[in-house]
């Protein structure tokens, strides 16, 4: 009998048998082609993954295959290895990963018809590349090329090698990546460029496209339409575009001519992945560099400690607490110490001491001063704070109330722009109360800023200033997005207020001043990578002053001058910090100096969420497990989010390897204990957030 074995979207570790329709016939080459099968009452799509001789299904069991689909060549070997590496490591279900990367048009048992895609004019003809700097020059020269262009005898069996390349802001990363996918396709092979929001990154489309106008540029991302991501999906695996820029669900895009992958931005925390399949983009893209022998190139101004440590030996003391010898540079580290335009420097940075001013409505003297000369020269100036809304607290003078959201621990965010309250957590929103709704006072007021009050402040303090807020309130869509972003490139705004949006990436020219407030809070946040994240948001938000030659300031309102952060910080010293860092989390045991996982459990009572985790951690073979370290059930943080009660579990080893040995056999007997259709779990391998 003709078996077929297939994969499906279902969260079961196990594969499904059909048998084959009479009159149709499969060999091998057919594995990895999508299937429309019946299961249960319904059609899905699978994959087929094996064509076996023998089945442990009944003959009654045994349905046959309803459509075999030939719309697209079978999905290669390459990528089964990496969907496979990826339920593996990540312990998810093999079937759900493997579809879950497949665009949903794909996935579809009614399929839309397939519009022929808009045929492009005749593209214009290439920009110009400029010279390269000294800087740029050493970093390209340093990179192995990914052309397979030498003879087949003396071409090694794999070109991988994996490089971080560290360069200031403005020190001209993108010429390096254009110039690395240009040697890439000369050499007849496609390039891969990973960057963590697409939404935040027009400019980068425009400039790869502007570039390389005959390499059929297909951007992958979750805000297209369904049938332009499957178009962009077809043309990719069909080798007809030669350059995918994308975000995290990019690296899962078979490509049968990759040569290059460059992921931008390397650092940010968006690579990873923080529903479904929690994975992390940017480590999925090395193991798929190193499976498929070609390079990668990993990059930032402040890259995440793990890749710092991975590119530096000298940050993995014998001493620290990890088994397993870290293998000593993983990545060759490359740097790009100066800014790329002639005249351009880093903005020299100080902290302006809030201990010893009153502010006026949030801001400094000093500040507002150099806000008024960007005014008076015709330069912009940049507001930076991370907090959108008008205020994080409403509260009554009186009886002390504050607004809360019903469903989640947390404070509803005044919203004045449109006169809501807003909770950030689950979307929960009501109307501003006339008055305190426990005591009746009418003086409820405010606490605290937002963008929306700081921007408000400045229209008052500079009301002849064209002042933009930039934050998810403001640019909610793509199209907002990119019509604020117009205004901004073409000088229609002197004051930009915005939260982390505007920190990565941009490079407005005529913008010389940065301001950021309220930053403090980060450097007692509970989170230990708190501090990482905040030294990598100021330093990018600081990298927007000065970068066209003009020179650039940045001022950090701060009660905590002193503090090691700041200091580092002022020198742009991230190697400093993140030594500094490093010696920490060694001394402390955390990554990536250990390895964890995170298993959550949300339910109704917050009894029921620990009790399951409780029960996870009896697990008998725990003992079993003595290279991993299993901590006891807490709450999150945000102990209730849209009235879901949520706690978590640690578990921990200084071993990759005996964390994996111990998280396969656990999940499976976590997966079997029966639970209240209540309550919901997931397992997270390298968890980034607590
Ligand atoms: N070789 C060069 N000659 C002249 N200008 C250059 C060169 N390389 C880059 N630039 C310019 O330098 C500026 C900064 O470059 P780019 O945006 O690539 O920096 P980056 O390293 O990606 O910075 P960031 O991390 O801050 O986004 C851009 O305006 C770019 O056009
Ligand atoms: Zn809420």
């Amino acid at each position: 009998m003709d078996l077929v074995r297939v994969a499906l979207d279902v969260p079961l570790s196990r594969f499904f048998d059909y048998r084959l329709p009479v009159g149709e016939s499969l060999s091998s080459d057919d594995i990895g082609r999508r299937v429309r099968v019946p299961f249960g009452s319904r059609s899905r799509i699978g994959i087929i993954v094996e064509l076996p001789a023998t089945t442990d299904a009944s003959p009654e069991q045994l349905r046959p295959l309803e459509a075999i689909l030939r719309d697209l060549p079978p999905l290669p070997p390459d990528w089964f290895r990496l969907t496979r590496f990826c339920a593996a490591y990540y312990q998810a279900p093999l079937g759900e990963v493997m579809l879950s990367t497949l665009p949903k048009g794909l996935r579809r048992t009614d399929p839309p018809k397939a519009r022929a895609p808009k045929r492009k004019a005749t593209p214009p003809a290439a920009e110009m590349p400029p010279a390269l700097t000294e800087g740029q020059r050493a970093v390209l020269d340093a990179i192995v090329d990914p052309a397979g262009d030498k003879p087949a005898s003396a071409a090694p069996a794999s070109d991988f090698a994996a490089y971080l390349l560290h360069g200031v802001t403005g020190g001209g990363k993108t010429e390096v990546y254009l110039r690395l996918i240009e040697r890439a396709l000369a050499a007849g092979r496609q390039a891969l460029l990973l960057v963590p929001e697409i939404n935040l990154t027009p400019q980068l489309e425009a400039r790869v496209a502007a570039r390389f106008p005959q390499a059929g540029l297909v951007s992958l991302h979750s805000e297209l339409t369904e049938a332009a991501r499957t178009r962009a999906f077809r043309a990719a695996f069909l080798g007809e575009a030669r350059i995918v820029l994308g975000t995290r669900l990019a690296v899962f895009t078979p490509l049968p001519d990759l040569g290059l992958i460059v992921v931008d931005e390397e650092h940010d925390a968006s690579f990873k992945q923080q529903d479904g399949l929690r994975y992390s983009a940017r480590d999925v893209a090395v193991f798929r560099a190193h499976e498929r022998g070609v390079p990668i190139v990993l990059g930032s101004a402040t890259p995440s400690l793990e890749s710092w440590a991975n590119a530096n030996a000298v940050f993995n003391p014998p001493s620290a607490k990890s088994a397993e010898a870290r293998p000593a540079t993983r990545y060759t580290l490359l740097s790009l110490p100066a800014r790329a335009v002639a005249g351009a420097v880093l903005p020299p940075l100080r902290c302006v001491d809030t201990r010893r001013e009153k502010l006026q409505d949030g801001l400094s003297a000093a500040l507002l001063a150099a806000i008024g000369e960007r005014l008076t020269r015709g330069e912009q100036s940049l507001v930076f704070l991370n907090r959108r809304g008008y205020a994080p607290v409403l509260s009554c003078t009186a009886c002390g109330w504050v607004a809360r959201c019903t469903r989640c621990t947390a404070n509803l965010v005044l919203h004045l722009a449109d006169r809501r309250l807003r909770c950030h957590h689950c979307g929960f929103e009501q109307r501003i109360p006339p008055a305190c709704p426990s005591c009746g006072n009418q003086d409820i007021l405010p606490f605290g800023r937002g963008t929306q009050r700081i921007e408000e402040v400045l229209s008052a303090r500079f009301p002849e200033a064209r002042i933009v807020r930039v934050d998810r309130d403001s640019a909610k869509s793509r199209k907002q997005w990119e019509a604020l972003l117009e205004r901004i490139h073409g000088g229609d705004a002197d004051i930009l207020v915005g939260t982390q949006m505007l920190a990565k990436g941009h490079d407005f020219p005529r913008l010389t001043l940065v301001g950021a407030i309220g930053a403090d809070a980060a450097l007692f946040a509970a989170d230990w990578r708190a501090p990482e994240r905040l030294f990598a948001q100021l330093l990018q938000v600081a990298g927007r002053a000065g970068r066209a030659g003009l020179p650039g300031e940045v001022l950090i309102q701060t009660e905590q001058p002193q503090h090691p952060l700041y200091q580092a910080l002022a020198r742009h010293d991230y190697p400093a910090f993140a030594a500094q860092q490093l010696a920490e989390r060694a001394q402390a045991g955390f990554p990536p100096y250990a390895y964890q996982a995170m298993l959550r459990a949300e339910a109704p009572l917050m009894e029921e969420a620990i009790a399951f985790l409780a029960a996870a951690r009896a697990w008998p073979e725990i003992a079993s497990h003595t290279a991993v370290m299993c901590y006891d059930p807490v709450p999150m943080r945000l102990a209730r989010r849209a009235n879901y009660e949520r706690a978590q579990l640690l578990v921990e080893s200084s071993s990759r390897r005996a964390l994996q040995a111990f998280l396969t056999p656990w999940r499976e007997f976590v997966a079997a204990t029966r639970v209240s259709s209540r309550l919901r779990w997931h397992l997270e391998v390298d968890p980034l957030e607590f």
